[in-house]
């Protein structure tokens, strides 16, 4: 044995692994110590982003009292004589005199002095074109305040924009939102082995990575540009540290894929020792995906970057996405930590010893069952294209059918898996 392999052999037997529950608190802790600064974006801007602020509404909602129906707003008791129309979108006179009413339009501002509301529907004119009707019990319009009051926390920061809370902060009266703004991201992929077109051939597999991870990265809400993607970089530890430093400049977070171990062209530990990196997390005990790391840099202007180090076996890399990636970049956007949710496994999920197993499952969203699919080793992709995500086997336990365990979800849209 050679004094090069012996040292590479103590350095994996030396690796401080992290428990893998454990870890992801940590990736969290870090992202969320770092989070991303608060920015104002229109409405029409701000899906997919995260309240830097609460969500309060400018006025009461409803702002004024709005008729919930088409008919007569009335004043006393009838026949009422009609003196008006109020339509919506106007600001209208009171109504000031007992017996008289003003025909009203639904979405209406009820004027003052109105009594009841009679639904058209409901109500006859008389011989000399007065109005009679019945009011019913509940009053026909909506109440200031009903909804929410002004200043009053709808939402709290750190919750998700979707196309519903846009909604809602136009009708409380927003133009723009006070959000984090999206994580920058970057991807480096080592590995000169790796073809970026064709069929693999002669030893040579094809980046599978480099197409993937971006993808993932963005369900995740980061900004991924085409020129964010690079590789295969050269595997010199020289080229390493060129390539990180160059994507750090401008990148919140460094994917990199492949070179997590110790092996002779390894070079991302001793790539992130040169750039003065520290380690959030080193080594996972999680199979698959156990060499992943998780690195944190802080720029000459005080930024703080990250370097996510995803091990080469694809499905291990994906691994590592939604174990470390994920919390992290909830961190980063002022997010609580993702709950998991819970399924029954359908079948046993054999256990890792003093390792999380992470074991791809296809969800039976109508039974609440959890299914392992094959062709899962760590090197293949085709289980994980129809999984749903990861179900959580904990260290020292094994998977008995029934039993309940957490699972990780994959990034995906509804209906992506509905085949
Ligand atoms: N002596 C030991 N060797 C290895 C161990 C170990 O415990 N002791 N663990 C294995 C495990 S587990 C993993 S995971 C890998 C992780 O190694 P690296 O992160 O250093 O990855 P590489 O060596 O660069 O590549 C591993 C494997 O994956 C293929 N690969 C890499 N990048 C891509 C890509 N973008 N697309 C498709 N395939 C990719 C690469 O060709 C290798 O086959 O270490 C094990 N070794
Ligand atoms: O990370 Mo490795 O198998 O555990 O792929």
């Amino acid at each position: 044995m050679s004094t090069e392999t012996a040292s590479a052999a103590e350095q994996v037997a030396a690796l401080p692994v992290t428990d893998w529950a454990e870890a992801r608190e940590r990736a969290y802790a870090a992202g969320l110590a770092a989070a991303l600064p608060a920015v104002d974006r229109p409405l029409a801007d701000a899906d997919g982003l995260t309240l830097a602020e609460p969500l309060a509404p400018r006025t009461d909602l409803p702002a004024f009292p709005t008729s919930s129906v088409d008919g007569w707003a009335v004043r006393g008791e009838g026949p009422w004589r009609i003196v008006g129309r109020v339509l919506a979108g106007n600001s209208p006179p009171p109504l000031a005199e007992d017996g008289t009413t003003a025909e009203i339009a639904t979405g209406a501002m009820v004027p003052e002095g109105v009594t009841a509301i009679v639904r058209v529907e409901e109500s006859t004119r008389t011989a000399d074109g007065r109005i009679t009707g019945r009011p019913r019990p509940q009053p026909e319009w909506r109440r200031p305040g009903e909804e929410a009051y002004a200043g009053e926390e709808l939402l709290p920061a750190g919750t998700p924009v979707d196309p519903a809370l846009i909604g809602l902060a136009a009708s409380c009266g927003h133009d723009t939102l006070r959000v984090r703004r999206a994580p920058r991201a970057a991807l480096l992929v080592f590995g000169d082995e790796l073809l970026t077109s064709g069929p693999p051939a002669a030893g040579r597999v094809r980046d599978a990575l480099g197409p993937a991870v971006p993808a993932w990265l963005r369900r995740y809400g980061c900004e991924v540009r085409p020129a964010d993607v690079t590789g295969p970089v050269a595997d010199t530890l020289p080229a390493h540290v060129g390539a990180l430093r160059t994507a750090l400049a401008d990148a919140d977070l460094v994917c990199t894929t492949g070179g997590t171990m110790h092996g002779p062209v390894d070079h991302l530990h001793p790539a992130l020792a040169e750039l003065g990196a520290e380690y959030v997390v080193n080594t996972v005990a999680v199979r698959p995906g156990f060499p992943m790391l998780l690195a944190r840099l802080t720029g000459p202007e005080g930024r703080t970057r990250f370097v996510a180090g995803l091990p080469g076996n694809p499905q291990s890399a994906i691994v590592a996405l939604v174990s470390l990636v994920a919390p992290l970049l909830a961190g980063l956007a002022g997010r609580p930590q993702p709950v998991l949710p819970h399924a029954a496994l359908a079948e046993p999920v054999p256990g890792r010893g003093d390792y999380t197993h992470l074991a791809l499952v296809r969800l039976d969203r109508v039974a609440g069952t959890a299914h392992p699919v094959r062709h899962v080793g760590s090197a293949m992709l085709r289980g994980l294209a129809g999984a749903d995500g990861f179900a959580v086997v904990r260290p020292g336990t094994t998977g008995e059918p029934g039993a309940r365990v957490p699972v990780v979800p994959l990034p995906l849209l509804p209906g992506e898996r509905a085949w």
